[in-house]
């Protein structure tokens, strides 16, 4: 991230009045951004002195949606914010946040200097996208991904050459761009430092981000100088179990000489002359302490490690979907759900066998399904056998085949079984620790010999197909006890992957957008961002099924109309369980980013009910109104 150099004044005017002109300015008179950014707005069919063509702000709805989606952003850029200001409260400045579609989210500052039409177009719900509003600081820093200064006439529209902006991007642990840090003021206040403080800025809320994200992983803070641990300036890399980097700031990234694509798909080893086993020991020997570690070409780090007990180890998060394939579509950006998705890849192909493990609903079928859909086989058949599910003396038929005549009751031409029928593509055994001892003994040697003996005799067919099994079981415990068999386990479990439980992962709006897109794909539900705040602290036993189903169920009590999910659309069972559990604390709730007094009322509103975990009367007893009205006031909200 680098400052534009400051243009001179003459050859600046010179290009300006070339782009008034018709567009004919040429781009090595200016920045070569700058130029970038003039052509991509002549290009989206913008004149510099045209009118804004549609008015372009969110309504409220959509703001506040936007809001619920952007809620940590939002959390840990408000004090960075208001840090901000202080800094700058004397030089008739905003200060913004925008979304990564460059919505302003959250203002703060001296309006003074605006004009009314200004201030409209200043205000959250307005967007700032290039291709709306041509070169601006935020628009401009989202399309280059980089921090950017637009000063005066810089600006592509005639109408905001009155501005002076300075726009930092703001990034995720696993590389996304989240949304823009700006700082606008009147022209006539230029300060040279401003892109520097809003980069630091932008910066520290990305430091907490990462933190925040990756607070359940064991953390690395590293700096070259060990008095750079705990700064704006330190890399923070969170590792999952077996050491890979799961998530990272951009510090880290270019401290230890990766980029956004490696998180996910790197050991930190690969990194650092280091191995995990030894970090954790290092970490719990010395708890707090600074580490040195080398890097591969010599350079040393120091290190602070966080989060290294085996109980906060086993609980990991993110990285960046940077494939296009049928596991990508399912990735919502946990962290450990997407280590696990990179490890799957790694084998496509590759003649392994996959052993899914996890709680029953989180999804285990699903990720066979789009590990099959991502392989190089992915036009063969998928097979999927529910060990459990089949009759006893059914299931040797069912997977192996049988002759014609080889037993009462079987079809007279005979079956060629199950396992012949994954031929050239995938088998999935769900539930396979719920097989039979005798059956486990025949699949065995199936696998081993790669050859299917149908029952009733004949001959031995060859079988080729990539193998995926699935268990809620603890395996190694079942074979230890004698249930499984500890020869077939190893067979099948040439790389294991635990999928994470509902209430372990980082993803729970993510997750309900992705469910709420497909039950209703013409028409974006969403959930009201309180009520949402409370599910996603919710045990949720039955995992993502039984989260699936809530959301149908929720989108099946929705008004012809409605579009937002609150309490009175909730099961009552689900009702009951929350209003068993404890209340989460609301942060944004109590920080309603609309600091109008509608606003704040429905937010006074909506904690109280989600306070009373839906009960309408008690939330009305607590504010003080009647039933009726709190009702009348949730509906109209909605209406
Ligand atoms: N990533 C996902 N996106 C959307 N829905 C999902 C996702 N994962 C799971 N589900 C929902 O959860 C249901 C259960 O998923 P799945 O059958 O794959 O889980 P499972 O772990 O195999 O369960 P079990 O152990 O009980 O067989 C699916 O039918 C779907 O409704």
């Amino acid at each position: 991230m680098h400052a534009n150099p400051p243009l001179a004044g003459p050859l600046l005017r010179q290009a300006r009045l070339k782009l008034l002109d018709g567009g004919n300015f040429s781009d090595s008179e200016i920045d070569e951004r700058l130029a970038r950014s003039w052509r991509r707005s002549l290009a989206a069919g913008l004149t510099p002195t045209g009118r804004l063509a549609v008015p372009d702000n969110l309504t409220a709805g959509e703001l506040g949606r936007a809001l619920g989606r952007n809620r940590e952003l939002l959390n840990h850029s408000r004090p960075i914010m208001e840090y901000l200001f202080e800094q700058v409260r004397h030089s008739h400045s905003l200060v913004v946040l925008a979304d990564n579609h460059g919505v302003l989210m959250h203002t703060l500052g001296d309006t003074d200097f605006l004009g009314k039409a200004e201030r409209v177009a200043l205000m959250s719900g307005a967007c700032w996208d290039e291709r709306q509003r041509g070169t601006n600081a935020i628009g401009t820093a989202l399309a280059e991904a980089a921090g950017i200064e637009i000063h005066g006439d810089e600006h592509f529209l005639e109408r905001n050459t009155f501005l002076t902006c300075a726009a930092a991007p703001i990034v995720s642990a696993t590389g996304e761009l989240l949304g823009i840090l700006d700082i606008s003021g009147d022209r006539r206040s230029r300060h040279p430092h401003t892109l520097g403080l809003v980069n630091t800025a932008a910066r520290m809320i990305e430091n907490r981000l990462v933190a925040d994200a990756c607070r359940r992983h064991l953390r690395l803070y590293l700096h070259p100088d060990p008095a750079g641990i705990g700064t704006v300036a330190e890399g923070i890399v969170a590792l999952s179990e077996d050491g890979w980097i799961i998530g990272a700031n951009r510090n880290a990234l270019r401290l230890l000489g990766l980029s956004a694509a490696d998180i996910g798909g790197t050991p930190l080893f690969r990194a650092i002359d280091t191995r995990i086993g030894d970090l954790i020991a290092q970490g719990r020997r010395r708890p707090g302490q600074v580490l040195a570690l080398h890097g591969h070409d010599g350079r040393t780090f120091y290190a602070r490690i966080d989060g290294h007990e085996p109980r906060v180890l086993s609980v990991p998060k993110t990285s960046s979907p940077q494939h296009n394939d049928a596991l990508t579509a399912l990735d919502t950006g946990d962290l450990r759900w997407r280590a696990a998705a990179d490890k799957a890849r790694r084998i496509l192909g590759k003649d392994i066998p996959l052993l899914l493990s996890g709680e029953s609903g989180v999804g285990k079928e699903l990720f066979a399904r789009a590990v099959h859909e991502s392989s190089p086989q992915r036009n063969g058949p998928f097979v999927a056998i529910n060990c459990a599910a089949l009759p006893e003396n059914l299931i040797e038929a069912e997977l192996f085949g049988y002759q014609p005549g080889a037993f009462t009751g079987a079809r007279k031409e005979g079956y060629i079984g199950r396992l012949r029928e994954a031929e050239g593509g995938t088998l999935f055994l769900d539930e396979i620790g719920d097989m039979p001892l005798a059956l486990q003994t025949r699949l065995l040697r199936v696998l081993q010999e790669r050859k299917v003996l149908p029952l009733g005799g004949g001959v031995a067919v060859d079988v080729r197909f990539s193998l995926i099994c699935a268990t809620h079981r603890d395996l190694p415990a079942a074979s230890a006890a004698g249930q499984f068999r500890s020869d077939l386990y190893y067979r099948i479990n040439g790389l294991t992957l635990n999928l994470p439980a509902l209430r372990e992962r980082n993803d729970f709006a993510a997750l309900c957008d992705k469910l709420l897109a497909e039950f209703f794909p013409d028409a974006p539900l969403a959930i009201e961002p309180a009520l949402q705040h409370r599910l996603a602290g919710y045990a949720w036993p039955g995992n993502l099924r039984q989260l699936a189903s809530v959301l149908r169920t929720a989108c099946a009590m929705l008004d012809p109309g409605e579009s937002l999910i609150d309490w009175p659309h909730l099961p009552d069972d689900l009702v009951d369980a929350l209003h068993r559990a404890p209340a989460q604390p609301c942060r944004a709730n109590a920080e309603p980013a609309q600091r109008n007094l509608a606003a704040l009322s429905l937010a006074a509103i909506h904690q109280a009910v989600a306070d009373h975990a839906g009960n309408l009367s008690a939330a009305a007893r607590q504010l003080g109104i009647s039933r009726q009205t709190l009702y009348r006031k949730l509906k109209g909200e909605r209406a």
